[in-house]
């Protein structure tokens, strides 16, 4: 067996999570599935570096619906460095740290296409792609996405990897920020969620 076949191969999967809800889940297991990884580490964020004027709910409540969404499935793992990190969590400082700790391992950080629009505008975004390998899930049925996007900021080999390395997902209409609009206004955000966070949200009264 060659030494790599031997390695563990995760998904680092960074995110608001405010709240976690199908598409996060859906993304997870696409790529779980397709990169054959091992596990599927979500890792909340204190505070998103590009979302600092808007204040998510309070860290527990996020990490505990992260829980409870991937509860049952044995490749997902909730990881919540950044949330004791506290502050603006900068996916470059969590990537470095990781490594650090298990250098044999195969990192994968797995984005939504809309993340790589503003890629460039991330904290060290050409130290991202050395320290893990960056999975970009695009949506069927939208444009694949733009990697001349990035040609000011990442060197052509690199944008060729990451090109070469596009998952596709299928389309799922839900957004966090969606969701908290409906719940506010009392609107059904059935099947936008895992039953077990919706009973969560309604059990603590959230997004009210
Ligand atoms: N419906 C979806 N399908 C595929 N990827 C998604 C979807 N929603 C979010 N993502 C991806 O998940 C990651 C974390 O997203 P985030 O927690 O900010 O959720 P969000 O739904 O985009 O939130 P908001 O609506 O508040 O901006 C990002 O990389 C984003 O591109
Ligand atoms: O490191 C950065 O500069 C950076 C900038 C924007 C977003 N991120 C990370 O990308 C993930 C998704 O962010 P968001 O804002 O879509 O929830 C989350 O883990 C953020 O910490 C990271």
């Amino acid at each position: 067996m060659s030494e790599s076949s031997n390695r563990q191969r995760v998904g680092i999967f960074g995110g608001t999570f405010d709240p976690i809800h199908l598409g996060h889940l859906l993304l997870a297991e696409v790529a779980a599935d397709s990169l054959e990884l091992d596990e599927v580490r979500f890792v909340p964020a204190a505070i998103s570096p590009l979302k600092t004027h808007q204040r998510p709910i309070d860290d527990k409540h996020r990490l505990e619906m992260v829980r409870l969404a991937i509860g049952g499935n044995s490749r997902f793992r909730v990881d919540d460095r950044e949330i004791r990190r506290g502050g603006t969590s900068y996916t470059v400082d969590t990537l470095a740290e990781l490594r650090q700790e298990n250098p044999q391992t195969e990192w994968y950080f797995l984005m939504g296409a809309d993340s790589l629009v503003d890629f460039h505008s991330w904290r060290e975004p050409e130290r991202i792609c050395q320290l893990a390998r960056v999975i970009v899930l695009s949506r069927g049925g939208q444009a694949a996405p733009d990697m001349q996007l990035l040609a000011p900021y990442l060197p052509e080999s690199q944008r060729a990897d990451l090109a070469s390395h596009c998952l596709t997902m299928p389309q799922v209409d839900v957004s966090s920020s969606a969701i908290r609009e409906s719940l506010r206004q009392s609107r059904s955000v059935r099947y936008q969620l895992h039953p077990a966070v919706a009973a969560y949200i309604q059990a603590q009264q959230l997004y009210r």
